[in-house]
């Protein structure tokens, strides 16, 4: 993937190819990003996480977001209809211009349509402050993964026959939603009651770059319909094919289904990094993936519109069944 030789780029591609169109996830390792900076991102999530909750609902994310950042806490949220509440914790943080690793500029100096479109909040940072470099530290991992992510976007485009800087200009203010994912230990309740860490769902954007620690949980469903685990594997970060790539690849490549359970007694923590288009880019299917026999089968939209839709649908949902509970009757009725 570093290599100056086109023709080592493209074996390379070939090989995401083949993952993408079978399975939508795969490994990669030699990636780039340093061990120690993952080892320092994930002693600062252990830090915020193991924080009493009134810290954690500092930033909380239902009291002071407009664009879901911030704090999630243990069963606050539901990504899958037919599974139960997820038991994870979550901290989130979206693309900052000034922040970025390759061209960092002041929000100010961006065009308005992409301005507009910025959904960073700067209460997640405000509200971690007492914690000794919870943001430098956070920040690095995040900086790592969106210049790795801007190189493989390049690989992603030639595995599609696409020139390697098709969407180059497109990821100038990309998508890059940086998540803390913690799940705690398994409680004999959460056992009984079947309660999952993150329930069934696709990702959203193009890719997502995740890394896991050694604790193991993840879990992807086969064409089949067979769960497989995606173990952890030192060293490597597990890559996965979201929504919009899926559509604007016309389907060849499966953003595929996925889910997470902590079936130990320890903490388990991961940090996914979602990456997409800019916001403001209306992009349709791409050439290489249509032809007569093949017609598009998605119209153009907006990444920023498309995961807009998207996180409303999954927050509106949990809320709709917060409110269904909290009016039920005490008594169920059972169909005979
Ligand atoms: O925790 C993991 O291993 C995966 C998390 C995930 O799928 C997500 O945050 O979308
Ligand atoms: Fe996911």
């Amino acid at each position: 993937m570093f290599s100056e030789k086109l023709s080592d780029r493209k074996s390379v591609a070939a090989n995401i190819r083949s993952a993408a169109t079978k399975n939508g996830f795969f490994y990669i390792k030699n990636h780039g990003i340093p061990e120690e900076v993952i080892a320092q991102c994930k002693k600062q999530v252990i830090n915020f996480m193991r924080q009493p909750l009134e810290k954690k609902m500092l930033v909380d994310s239902r009291t002071h977001s407009k664009y879901y950042n911030g704090y999630l806490g243990n069963r606050k949220a539901q990504i899958s209809r037919t599974e139960s509440a997820d038991v994870r914790e979550s901290f989130s943080f979206r693309y900052s211009p000034e922040l970025d690793p390759d061209h960092p500029m002041d929000i100010s100096d961006l065009p308005e349509d992409v301005r507009s479109w910025i959904r960073a909040e700067d209460f997640v940072w405000e509200g971690t402050k007492h914690l000794p470099n919870f943001k430098e530290d956070g920040l690095a991992y995040w900086k790592s993964c969106l210049t790795l992510a801007r190189r493989l976007v390049r690989l992603f485009a030639l595995s599609l026959e696409l020139e390697e800087d098709y969407w180059d200009d497109k990821v100038t203010h990309p998508g890059a939603d940086g998540v803390f994912n913690y799940y705690p230990p398994r409680t004999v309740e959460e056992v009984e009651s079947k309660f999952v860490g993150l329930g069934s769902h696709t990702d959203l954007q193009l890719f997502t770059l995740l890394w896991q620690d050694s604790v193991g949980g993840l879990q992807v469903l086969s064409k089949d319909g067979q769960w497989l685990r995606a173990p952890p594997i030192e060293g490597t970060l597990v890559v996965n094919i979201g929504d919009f790539m899926m559509r604007l690849c016309n389907d060849i490549y499966k953003s595929t289904v996925h889910r997470v359970t902590n079936e130990s007694n320890e903490e388990r923590v991961s940090l996914p990094f979602f990456f997409g288009l800019n916001f403001n880019c209306v992009e349709g299917v791409v050439p290489s993936c249509t032809s007569e026999k093949n017609p598009a089968k998605y119209e153009p939209i907006s990444c920023g519109d498309w995961c807009q839709k998207r996180f409303k649908i999954e927050r509106d949902e949990f809320l709709k069944n917060q409110a269904k509970k909290e009016v039920a009757p005490s008594a169920t009725v059972v169909a005979r």
